[in-house]
């Protein structure tokens, strides 16, 4: 049988090398386009990385792309190269510089420090919350830069810079004037708090925050503290919290009251608020400590209460014992003492914020405690045109002139109390510092392992906000001049340590609480007042006589209980009877409806322009203690009034 030949071999050779061909051709191609696909991917990984780096993280925010971005030569341009010609102001996170755009338009440009980690996030709160808001009574933001680590903010300009400015320098304001600029402040609120979706907070409304155009008309501006008012964060309702629960304990370790941060890491925050506002209490007995920050330990109002067997009287003693005033209330006979866990002893040795050191006079070689308030209360002891100021000035004079032996210019005596101001402060918060910067480490170690990606540039960034130097955490004047007047030119500002303004922050937020709509409805009553007065809410003066006018919401509150609020009308009005008495005694009643200690108390924005408005009475303003000075310090002056009344 002959051998099977594979007759069909010659031509399946050609086929399968044809099939290794294609099979060759087809990987090859396969490989690549894997290798262009990946190759691309790289490009697109290495050019999204690239790129994100180049542009602001801001962009992609849709509130943003709205927002006209102006490139820094644009604006450098506007400004003349940011020359001290165009300079118009400086503030706690700024400075503002007048411009002229290439279109004509007159514009303010204000470049943050950018260092500040808190003007980043004021940069970045402003774009997003006021870049939103369109209303005459806002002031408009333009347009943002965003250049390398340079941040600018482009605002419409108000000719007519801002009401504290105007209200204490030389021109003074008219009546009309005054009373417009509050209801123009009212309204402005009222749209961020009724009109707004979600309504937003200001958070820090004070005479700086209030600008002026050209006839005077006033527009709310600095929108860097600001919040929405938007679940979660705003989830906890504040005044419908199970009070007894909450307040009852009080001490140390317990729960923290209402409108306590929870958040330890910010307890610093407001330490600096608090001590001040301790400082202000004055009346040496039957005051209620209603401080309920735990770093403290004191004991709740009604805690102590409680303890005392007259838990029920807790809420009349509300009104009738509230000391205060800028805020909270504390006992100065216990603090320090019963009130204060025993490891804070530390703090209650050397401080002397349990006794008033506000009110005290001269101490002992020491830097006095007036010299403390002095350098918060910044620029009364410069140029100005109320008398009272006047006085305070002859005070310095006669100051200096007891210190004959050291000679030594204003500036160079302001330098040094501020010095010692920042010495003092760093040895008091010195442990406080270095805790919080433990728990910030922390922080930051738990935050590497979520992203690797971006692992260097926020180890970074979180580095150097770890980087807490004491002398920049309390600053009153980090970008200090050197001329003298800039020594005290900075009014109470927000600085790095303390959200919202001092005096005008309501006691219930302290810093680092909740911000709710009762809270600038506190702050207006104080710019009210201010505004009525023409003087600051924290004002020493020198003679034993004016000393109780020196808070100034302390003094309106004695003043109400006396009857004569019109003492309170800025001198420049009443010297020619230039202004309306109706109106400014309602403004005055209004502003103690504002600040009234519970918040819940009250009135809200739409009640406050219908009552300015004459659409709506004002409510009746339950009753709030105000003390005096210690009667040393006053004795002539109080019972001159008491004889006055009658009493
Ligand atoms: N749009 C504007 N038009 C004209 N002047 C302005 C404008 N914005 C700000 N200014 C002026 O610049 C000054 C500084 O303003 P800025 O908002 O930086 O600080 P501030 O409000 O005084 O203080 P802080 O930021 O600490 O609250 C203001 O007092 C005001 O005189």
């Amino acid at each position: 049988m002959p051998s099977r030949q594979p007759s069909s071999f010659p031509h399946q050779q050609p086929t399968k090398h044809r099939a290794t061909f294609i099979f060759l051709v087809i990987t090859v191609f396969s490989s690549i386009l894997i290798l262009i696909g990946v190759l691309y991917l790289l490009y697109y990984l290495w050019y999204t990385l690239i790129h994100r780096t180049r542009t602001s993280p801001l962009d992609s925010c849709p509130e943003f792309l709205k927002l006209h971005r102006y490139s820094y030569k644009e604006l450098n341009s506007a400004t003349n190269g940011f020359s001290d010609d165009n300079y118009i102001g400086k503030g706690g996170s700024g400075t503002v510089y007048r411009g002229i755009l290439r279109n004509g338009k007159l514009v303010a440009v204000k470049m943050l420090d950018s260092e500040s980690l808190d003007a980043e996030r004021e940069f970045q709160t402003e774009l997003r919350i006021l870049g939103g808001l369109e209303s005459q009574f806002i002031v408009s933001l333009l347009g943002y830069c965003f250049d390398k680590k340079k941040r600018l903010v482009v605002y419409e300009y108000m000719p007519n810079r801002s009401l504290q400015e105007s209200l204490f320098s030389d021109r003074s304001l008219n009546w009309e004037t005054r009373f417009d600029i509050i209801l123009d402040v009212a309204r402005a609120l009222e749209f961020l708090h009724r009109e707004c979706d979600p309504p937003v907070i200001h958070g820090d409304v004070k005479p700086s925050n209030v600008l002026l155009d050209t006839e005077f008309r006033a527009k709310l501006a600095d929108f860097g503290l600001s919040k929405l008012k938007i679940e979660p964060e705003f989830g906890v309702d504040l005044f419908s919290q199970d009070l007894s629960g909450t307040l009852a304990g009080g001490g140390v370790g317990e729960s923290p009251a209402i409108g306590t941060p929870v958040d330890s890491s910010n307890a610093n925050e407001v330490d600096f608020a608090l001590a001040l506002q301790a400082s202000s209490s004055s009346t040496p007995t039957n005051n209620k400590v209603v401080c309920n920050n735990p770093k403290f330990g004191f004991t709740n109002e009604k805690g102590k209460d409680i303890e005392n067997g007259g838990g029920d009287d807790w809420i009349n003693n509300k009104f009738t014992n509230y000391d205060d005033d800028l805020g909270l209330n504390f006992d100065n006979n216990h603090i320090g003492e019963s009130n204060m866990n025993p490891s804070d002893d530390r703090k209650t040795g050397k401080k002397q914020w349990g006794k008033d050191w506000w009110w005290k006079q001269e101490g002992s070689g020491e830097l006095c405690s007036k010299d403390y308030v002095r350098e918060w209360i910044g620029s009364q002891t410069c140029s100005s045109a109320n008398p009272d100021w006047d006085d305070d000035k002859n005070f310095e004079l006669k100051d200096s002139n007891d210190n004959e032996n050291k000679p030594e210019n204003e500036e160079q005596s302001g330098w040094k109390r501020h010095r010692k101001m920042q010495e003092w402060w760093k040895e008091e918060h010195l442990d406080e510092l270095s805790n919080k910067k433990v728990e910030k480490k922390k922080k930051i170690k738990r935050k590497l392992k979520l992203s690797i990606f971006r692992k260097k540039r926020k180890t970074n960034r979180h580095n150097h906000e770890n980087e807490i130097d004491p002398n920049t955490e309390f600053s009153f004047r980090k970008n200090s001049k050197k001329n003298s007047e800039d020594l005290f030119s900075r009014e109470l500002s927000s600085t790095t340590s303390m959200r919202g303004t001092l005096c005008y922050v309501a006691p219930e937020y302290g810093g680092c609480g909740y911000l709710m709509e009762k809270t600038d409805i506190y702050s207006f009553g104080v710019l009210i007042l201010v505004i009525v007065s023409g003087r600051r809410p924290l004002h020493v003066l020198s003679s034993p006589m004016k000393l109780e006018k020196a808070n100034l919401i302390s003094w309106c509150r004695q003043l109400a209980q006396g009857g004569d609020l019109l003492e309170l009308v800025d001198e420049r009005l009443k010297e020619g009877e230039c202004y309306n008495k109706v109106q400014a005694i309602l403004c005055v009643n209004l502003a103690l409806a504002c600040l009234q200690k519970m918040p819940e108390l009250r009135p809200d924005i739409g009640d406050i322009v219908k009552i300015l408005n004459g659409e709506m009475d004002l409510p009746v303003v339950p009753f709030e203690f105000s003390p005096s000075p210690p009667s040393k310090l006053v004795g002539k002056s109080k019972s001159r009034r008491k004889n006055n009344n009658g009493d």
